[in-house]
């Protein structure tokens, strides 16, 4: 059996094998609903053989949105069209995973193929940013953010555990929150976009404190058995790198203090001009050091794009859960490309029954 088709059982949830989909944002939301694109794109996933599929950044509040066309989870009337989501992956055998976020100073921006820059201040279409600090991310985002008061801070924490609990109404079982890609909890932690001198900024207890007090409220809602996972930048190609991964793995043992179950790796993105050694699962090795240091189960995304290359980094250790996203596009079937290419042959252990049959009964190799 490939190491890429073993189970994956994470409390009390079970993974048919270590394939997931990550979040990549659709950006076809109105007013956060979802439609049927989501319905299609998300069944096309579960039916390909994932063993775990999570829904894109589902923003908790709609200041809170990368772009107006991003899903949201703010408001209860959003429980519904998610909820039919959840069923269809979960009816396809996969595990309903979904992602909550607030896009802090990266907020208010076109979407990527209209322009990926932040919308004119006098563009109705767009909002007022918020951050740790009035420090905008520069480039294509230039906006300055309004620095969070306290009040603000509360307020964005309440709006994450409200989108949880609406989450869990919907019907997932794998809670990502979004720590990750120069987004709000991320830049909060980051010395770039953090100049607080208040208790959430400064030093590393401060930088870290709203990502630790949000996880920790959080966990107070979500059902202690099922996963509360975190996806989060640890590094940012910024030139300090051992002191920002050396910081970020103390926070993510301080994560797991808090009840955080897995981790995904990825990149801090909170500057423009970060150096990143984009390549073939280019940031395995720095999600197995995640692992041994802080012993806790973890997964990360970025060029893992053939089944070897995918069952290597479950065979040798480094992940215990693969993020396999453009391959996806490319094939929602990947998982059972993955598994002709593994030599995991039955199409009826990756595909639903009314397409494995063709497969297994009409192949050209079956020519008589
Ligand atoms: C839309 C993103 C997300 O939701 O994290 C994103 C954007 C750029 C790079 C990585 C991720």
């Amino acid at each position: 059996m490939p190491a890429l088709f073993e189970p994956f059982t994470l409390k009390d949830v079970t993974l048919r094998n270590r394939i997931a989909v990550p979040p990549m944002c659709q950006y076809q939301a109105e007013d956060g609903f979802v439609n049927q694109w989501h319905q299609a794109n998300y069944a096309g996933f579960a039916r390909g053989g994932a063993g775990l599929v999570i829904v894109e950044a589902t923003a908790v509040s709609p200041e809170g949105r990368i772009t107006p066309n991003c899903v949201g989870l703010w408001k209860d009337e959003h429980i519904e069209g998610l909820s039919d989501i959840a069923q269809r992956i979960k009816d396809q055998g996969a595990v309903a995973g979904i992602q909550l976020a607030h896009a802090g100073r990266k907020a208010s921006a076109h979407r990527p193929w209209d322009g990926d820059d932040h919308i004119a201040e006098n563009d109705p279409a767009g909002w007022q940013p918020i951050g740790p600090s009035a420090v905008p991310f520069g480039a294509h985002l230039p906006r300055t953010p309004t620095a969070m008061a306290l009040a603000d801070i509360e307020r964005v924490k309440q709006d994450f555990v409200a989108a949880a609990q609406r989450a869990r109404k919907a019907g997932y079982e794998w809670l990502e929150l979004h720590f990750a890609h120069g987004y709000l909890a991320q830049s909060f932690f980051s010395r770039h976009a953090n100049q607080r001198s208040d208790q959430y900024g400064g030093d590393f207890e401060g930088r870290s404190r709203f990502l630790l007090e949000t996880l920790a409220a959080v966990r107070e809602v979500w059902p202690d058995n099922l996963p509360l996972t975190v996806r989060f930048g640890v590094i940012e190609y910024d030139g300090d790198d051992e002191q920002t991964l050396s910081e970020s793995i103390e926070l993510i043992k301080r994560f797991k203090q808090q009840g955080a179950d897995f981790v995904s790796v990825s990149v801090g993105f909170n500057i423009p001009d970060a150096s990143i050694p984009w390549g073939p699962a280019f940031l395995a090795p720095i999600a197995e050091r995640v692992k041994k240091e802080a012993q806790i189960p973890v997964a990360t995304a970025w060029g893992v794009d053939t089944p070897e290359l995918a069952n290597q980094t479950v065979e040798n250790g480094q992940l215990d859960v693969v993020m396999v996203g453009r391959m996806h596009l490319t094939n929602p079937h990947w998982a059972y490309y993955a598994a002709q290419k593994l030599g995991k042959e039955e199409p009826s252990s990756v595909l639903p029954a009314s397409y494995a049959h063709w497969l297994q009964r009409y192949a050209p190799s079956d020519a008589r």
